[in-house]
């Protein structure tokens, strides 16, 4: 079907004379070839999505977007919906972890009201761009309607749009999303719902017996919602929504997205399906212990800089790994090259 929303272009961050450039760069610096490892690909990625010599991180934004759960009357998570409008609370506060970690590397934060299915007063930090209180429950309806689903993906890209800096972290809380991540990653990524499906905040081996066949049966229910838009409005998470829509802008712009785990992840899937091309300017922080995500990241062909066994969400991870693009930016920049210390490249 058409989207009413104009998809912004993709550019395609792969200038070749800039490339040489790069990496004629990275081989010269007073170190062997090759001797920082990943962290000279990531140099490289950085210049190509800034299209520059010298990439700099500039001013870096977090967006938390939280939404509830239909679904989640099934018992799908060990938690119960409410503990999102609390967890929203808790951001505002600056007590969570993702307070924290953006706090220690000066990331900007702010919460965005996806979905929750509570409302809040006004906050300096917390954007307002409710859709409505939660999806439907995927069991017996879509998530949500076309119109609300390109409302989302709408206002993600809205949001992306107007924000300052040139790196974008997206992360979420929504009880119950690790499960609306797993039916999109089995549907987009034609993969077994059991392989796609973990204990996500924490579910014992019956429960987590339980939500996979709720998500059998949900997968079943929506067969005919094959294409990635008519897969992200029936298995829904209107944060998911939020955050493809925000991720596609922000690539058009030529921004550093900075991803996180399984749903972050599954949002960057949504977004490459609907816009080809986001997923070069992505750069893979961590994977995740969530077992989707492995298979995620095979999908997507991605390598993450870390492996730390977190599952939480939020954008922790990311903020986590970020001090590692400033070093790339910063080897690239300051680093004597073999001339600059008079000393002789191998021969
Ligand atoms: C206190 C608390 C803080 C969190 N922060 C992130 N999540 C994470 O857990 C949820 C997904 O797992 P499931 O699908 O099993 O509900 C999401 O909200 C995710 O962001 C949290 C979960 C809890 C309980
Ligand atoms: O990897 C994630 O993003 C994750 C995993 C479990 C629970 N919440 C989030």
């Amino acid at each position: 079907m058409p989207h009413p929303f104009i998809v912004p272009a993709i550019p395609v961050p792969a200038n070749p004379a800039l490339r040489l450039a790069l990496q004629q760069a990275i081989d010269n610096k007073t170190k062997p070839r090759g001797a920082l490892g990943r962290l000279e690909f990531l140099a490289l990625q950085l210049g190509l999505i800034q299209d520059s010599p010298t990439p700099r991180l500039v001013a870096p934004q977090i967006r938390v977007f939280a939404a509830d759960h239909g679904l989640n009357r099934h018992g799908v998570s060990a938690y119960p919906s409410v503990v999102t409008a609390q967890m929203v609370h808790n951001f505002l506060q600056g007590g969570a972890a993702i307070n924290v970690f953006a706090r220690q590397h000066q990331l900007a934060l702010k919460v965005v009201d996806a979905g929750v299915d509570a409302d809040f007063a006004p906050h300096p930090d917390l954007l307002d761009c409710k859709i409505r209180r939660g999806t439907r429950d995927t069991l017996h309806q879509a998530a949500m309607t076309d119109a609300e689903c390109h409302a989302a993906l709408r206002r993600g890209m809205e949001l992306a749009r107007d924000m300052a800096g040139n790196l974008l972290i997206v992360g979420e809380m929504g009880i119950g999303n690790t499960s609306a991540a797993s039916l999109l990653l089995a549907r987009l990524g034609d993969l077994p719902i059991e392989d796609c499906t973990g204990r996500g905040t924490g579910l014992d081996d019956p429960a987590l017996a339980r939500k996979r066949r709720v998500l059998a049966q949900v997968l079943a229910r929506h067969a005919g919602a094959q294409s990635p838009f008519d897969a992200l409005a029936a298995l829904g998470g209107l944060e998911i929504a939020m955050m493809a829509g925000a991720l596609i802008m922000a690539a058009s712009q030529r921004r550093v997205l900075l991803m996180d785990g399984f749903i972050a992840g599954v949002a960057l899937l949504v977004a490459e399906r609907l816009a080809p091309g986001v997923r070069r300017f992505a750069v893979f922080a961590h994977r995740s212990a969530e077992p989707g995500h492995g298979h995620l990241l095979r999908l997507l062909e991605a390598e993450p800089l870390l492996a730390l066994d977190l599952r939480l969400g939020e954008g922790s991870g990311a903020a986590l790994a970020y001090p590692l693009l400033q070093s790339a930016c910063a080897f690239l920049d300051e680093m004597a090259s073999f001339a600059d210390a008079g000393i002789g490249a191998r021969g």
